[in-house]
C-alpha cells in the first residue's frame, strides 16, 4: 500500500510538468558543456542582469587547504565590519533545541491507491476564487464535461428501486447530482432506501476520481459512514452501483447549501443563525473526524440543510467526502505521519487552511480552520482574501490569510468567531481538539430555546452534555499551550549550529561589497574557507571554516543572481556551488570548492519557491546542498552524491517551528536555508553517515547572532548556515 505522505521523496508518480525558468546543470564533460548550455529552458529564458557595475572582487585563486598547525590556532576569532553599533539590541533567542536522540520513524499513513492518485490529480488546481469557492479538483470536472456520455433516463443500482432522473441538484468536480424519483418500489418515506426521491450522485468511469475503479468517496461512505448505519449530519448512501459508463450513489435527498441559505439571506446571516451552524458544524466535523477522517473540502457549499417542509428542513448535513483523508491510521491507531508537499494543494482556495496552502498533511485542525472561514464568511460575507486572480493566487491568498490578524478579521464578528478562530489555528498537527469547548463558545449567541433556533443543534446537544464535565485543569491547559501560528511576523536572522569538534570558525557582518575579498583573503591566509555566506539590506555575511574538507575554492561577487558563465568556467575546471547567497539589490555571490563529495550539479532560479523542481530532481538523486534568495527571488543548488539519504522541505509564512521540531525528532537536521521578506524555507535531511553528535540548535534573533556565536563556540556548537528574513517574534 503506498504512502500517502509519510518520506518526503515521492517515487513511482510522474512528475508535474516542469517549466524549467533557469537550470544549469554541470556537464558531465566539456562536450556536454556546450549541450547544455543550448539545452531549452536555460538560456532562452536566462537573462542576464546588467554587467555595468560587475567587479568580481576574486576570482578563480584556488586555495590550499589549511595547515594543520593554523586550523590548531584558538577559534575565537571574531570580526565585525561596521556592525559594532548594530549589535547591541538584545536579540531574542528562539527555538533552541538540543537533540541527542534519534527516533525511528512513526506511523505511516494508511490510504488507499485511489485516495493517493486522486490527491496527485487535484494538485495545483486552483480555481477561481471569486466563483464561490470552488474546490480544487472541481477543474478536472469541468475540463472532462465535453467528454461525458448522456445520462440515462432511469436508474437501478445495486438492487435499488428504479429511479427516473429529474432535475440538476448540483454538480461538483467530479461528479453531477440529479434528483431520482422513485418509479418501482420503495416506501413513501421522505428519506430512507424506499424513500420517493433521492440524490443521485453520477460520476462518468473515465472521470479522474475514477481511474482505479469506482470513486474514492463510496471507500469512505463504505468504511466509516454507511457501515455503521449513517453518521449525525452526514447523509446516508442506500445504493451504489455502476450503470453504462456511469458510477451512481444513492443517497438521501437533502436541501439547499449555507451558499443558498447565504445568498436568499441577502449575502450575510445573523450572528444567532451562524452560531448555530457554528454549533452543528463542529458536533457533524467531530463525528467524521471520530471514523478517522478529515473532511478536506469544509465550505458552505458542501453543507446542506435538509429538504424544505420535512422534518429535516432545519438539519444540518455535511456532503462530499470525495476529498477526505485519514488521520489516524486504521490499524495501528496511530496519528498518520507529519510532512509538507509545499506543490499538494486539495480543497477550496477561499476557505482552505494555511496548513493545506503550505501543502501539509491533512489533520483535524485543518477542517476546523475551513469551518472558522466559512462561518466568518456566512456573517460577514466576505473574505479579505477574496478577489485575487491568477497564477500565484493560492500563494497570495495564503499570504493573506497569514497577514490577517483574528482581531481584523473578526472585527464585525461577535466575540466567540475570534475565540474559535484562534484556537484553531493554535491546534498542533496531531492535537485532538478540544470539541466541546469549541462548541461551548457559541453558547452566549443562540437562543436558549432549541425548539425555536433557526438550525436543528441536537447534535451540537448531545455533545454539550460532555460539557459539563470541562475541568479547570482543562481550561488552563489549553491557555498555557503554546501557540502555533499566532506570532508577530518579523524579518530576522536564522542561525543553524552544528555540534563538531573544535574548529576554528570566522564570521564577520554587514560586510561592503568593497571589503568582500580583503575579508575572505586574510581567512585564506589563516586557513579558512567559506562555508556560509548570506545577505542582510544588501550587505554580506561571510562564515569561513578550518574544517570545511574543501581542497581549494574560488568565489565571485556578480551583479546578478546567478551568474551562469562563470558558474560553467568553474564547472568545467571541477568546482562545485558549496555556498550562495542573493542580495535584495539582485546581486549574489557564489562560492565554488573542491574537495567536495558531489559528483553532478544543477541549480535553479525561480519567482517562486521551486518545490516541484526540486521533487523532481530528488527522483534523479540530487538533494539541494544550497540556497539563497535575492528579493522575492529563490535560487537553489541541487547536487548527486550530497551524502543524504532523505531529504524533506519545510516552507511557511511565519518560521515552520512544528515542522522542523516533528522533522528533527525523526532524524532530519537543517542543512539549508533560505527566506525572502514573505517566506522562510528549509531543508532538512537525514545524512547517510550517523553523525556522532547530533546535536544542532537554530537562532532567531533580530541582529546578526555576534554573541550567541561565541556562546555557541563555548559548546562545540559551530555556526552552520545562516540567512535573513521572514521568520516571527
Ligand atoms: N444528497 C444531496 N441532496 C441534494 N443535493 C445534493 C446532495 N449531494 C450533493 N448535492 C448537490 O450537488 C452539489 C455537488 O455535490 P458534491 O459536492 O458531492 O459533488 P462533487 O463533484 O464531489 O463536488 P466538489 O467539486 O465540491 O468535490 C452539492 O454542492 C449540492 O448542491
Amino acid at each position: 500500500m503506498p504512502e500517502l505522505r509519510s518520506g518526503v521523496r515521492r517515487r513511482g508518480r510522474a512528475p508535474p510538468p516542469l517549466v524549467v525558468d533557469r537550470e544549469i546543470r554541470r556537464p558531465r564533460t566539456r562536450a556536454t558543456a556546450k549541450k547544455a548550455s543550448d539545452g531549452a529552458g536555460s538560456p532562452v529564458a536566462w537573462r542576464r542582469a546588467s554587467v555595468g557595475k560587475a567587479k568580481p572582487v576574486a576570482k578563480g585563486r584556488p586555495r590550499g587547504r589549511p595547515s594543520k598547525k593554523t586550523a590548531a590556532v584558538a577559534r575565537l576569532i571574531v570580526t565585525e565590519d561596521e556592525g559594532e553599533g548594530e549589535g547591541k539590541v538584545s536579540d531574542q533567542v528562539k527555538e533552541v533545541i538540543v537533540v541527542k536522540e534519534v527516533e525511528t520513524r512513526g506511523g505511516v499513513a494508511a490510504v488507499d491507491r485511489r485516495n493517493l492518485e486522486l490527491l496527485h490529480e487535484v494538485q495545483g488546481k486552483m480555481m477561481g476564487d471569486d466563483s464561490g469557492g470552488l474546490s480544487a479538483n472541481k477543474a478536472a470536472g469541468q475540463e472532462e464535461e465535453g467528454n461525458t456520455a448522456p445520462f440515462p433516463e432511469k436508474v437501478q443500482v445495486g438492487g435499488s428501486p428504479v429511479y427516473k432522473i429529474d432535475r440538476r441538484l448540483g454538480k461538483g468536480g467530479f461528479g453531477q447530482v440529479f434528483l431520482g424519483r422513485r418509479v418501482t418500489g420503495g416506501s413513501d418515506r421522505a428519506m430512507g432506501p424506499g424513500a420517493l426521491e433521492v440524490a443521485l450522485k453520477f460520476e462518468h468511469r473515465n472521470s479522474k476520481g475514477c481511474t482505479y475503479g469506482p470513486p474514492y468517496e463510496w471507500q469512505v461512505y463504505r468504511c466509516s459512514f454507511t457501515a455503521l448505519g449513517g453518521s449525525h449530519g452526514v447523509p446516508r448512501v442506500h445504493y451504489k452501483g455502476r450503470q453504462g459508463d456511469y458510477y451512481v450513489m444513492v443517497m438521501d435527498m437533502l436541501g439547499p447549501s449555507l451558499w443558498d441559505a447565504w445568498n436568499s439571506a441577502g449575502q450575510a446571516m445573523s450572528s444567532e443563525m451562524v452560531a448555530c451552524i457554528a454549533v452543528e458544524s463542529i458536533s457533524i466535523l467531530e463525528k467524521v473526524h471520530s471514523k478517522g477522517y478529515v473532511h478536506g473540502d469544509v465550505k458552505p457549499e458542501n453543507f446542506l440543510l435538509g429538504q424544505p417542509s420535512t422534518p429535516q428542513e432545519k438539519r444540518l448535513f455535511l456532503v462530499d467526502l470525495g476529498l477526505a483523508t485519514k488521520w489516524k491510521d486504521a490499524a495501528s491507531g496511530q496519528h498518520v505521519e507529519y510532512d509538507q508537499r509545499p506543490d499538494v494543494f486539495r480543497g477550496t482556495v477561499r476557505y482552505a487552511s494555511v496548513h493545506a496552502h503550505l501543502g501539509r498533511t491533512a489533520s483535524r485542525r485543518d477542517d476546523l480552520e475551513s469551518l472558522a472561514y466559512t462561518l466568518i464568511f456566512l456573517h460577514r460575507g466576505r473574505l479579505p482574501w477574496q478577489g485575487y486572480q491568477g497564477e500565484n493566487k493560492s500563494f497570495l491568498v495564503c499570504k493573506k490569510k497569514m497577514a490577517t490578524s483574528p482581531e481584523l478579521l473578526c472585527c464585525f464578528c461577535p466575540p466567540p468567531f475570534k475565540q474559535f478562530l484562534e484556537t484553531v489555528v493554535n491546534l498542533k498537527y496531531d492535537e485532538e481538539p478540544n470539541y466541546s469547548k469549541l462548541i461551548s463558545l457559541f453558547d452566549e449567541l443562540i437562543g436558549p430555546n432549541p425548539a425555536i433556533r433557526p438550525i436543528n443543534t441536537d447534535g451540537a446537544l448531545k455533545v454539550g452534555q460532555k460539557r459539563g464535565r470541562l475541568t479547570m485543569d482543562e481550561e488552563d491547559d489549553s491557555q498555557l499551550r503554546k501557540k502555533i501560528r499566532l506570532g508577530v511576523p518579523a524579518t530576522q536572522w536564522i542561525s543553524v549550529y552544528n555540534a563538531r569538534p573544535p574548529m576554528k570558525q570566522r564570521y564577520h557582518y554587514n560586510v561592503a561589497d568593497s571589503r568582500l575579498a580583503q575579508h575572505v583573503e586574510r581567512g585564506n591566509l589563516d586557513g579558512l574557507l567559506i562555508s556560509c555566506v548570506a545577505s542582510c539590506t544588501n550587505l554580506w555575511a561571510l562564515i569561513m571554516d578550518a574544517g570545511t574538507g574543501f581542497t581549494s575554492q574560488v568565489y565571485e561577487l556578480a551583479p546578478c543572481f546567478l551568474h551562469k558563465e562563470w558558474i560553467m568556467e568553474q564547472w568545467e575546471k571541477n568546482y562545485y556551488i558549496s555556498s550562495v547567497a542573493g542580495a535584495n539589490n539582485g546581486s549574489s555571490i557564489v562560492v565554488m570548492s573542491k574537495g567536495t563529495q558531489y559528483t553532478q550539479q544543477s541549480y535553479k532560479v525561480s519567482e517562486f519557491f521551486p518545490f516541484k523542481w526540486i521533487s523532481k530532481k530528488w527522483k534523479e538523486g540530487f538533494h539541494v546542498t544550497s540556497m539563497a534568495t535575492a528579493g522575492t527571488r529563490w535560487g537553489v543548488v541541487m547536487s548527486r552524491n550530497a551524502g543524504f539519504s532523505d531529504q524533506v522541505v519545510e516552507l511557511d509564512f511565519l518560521y515552520p517551528s512544528e515542522g522542523i521540531h516533528r522533522r528533527w525528532d525523526n532524524g532530519y537536521r537543517i542543512t539549508s536555508m533560505a527566506a525572502t521578506s514573505d517566506q522562510a524555507a528549509l531543508i532538512l535531511s537525514v545524512p547517510k553517515r550517523k553523525l556522532g553528535d547530533e546535536t544542532q540548535e537554530t537562532l532567531r534573533t533580530s541582529t546578526f547572532p555576534s554573541a550567541h556565536v561565541k556562546d555557541k563556540w563555548a559548546k562545540n556548537l559551530y555556526l552552520a548556515s545562516v540567512c535573513y528574513g521572514r521568520t516571527v517574534s
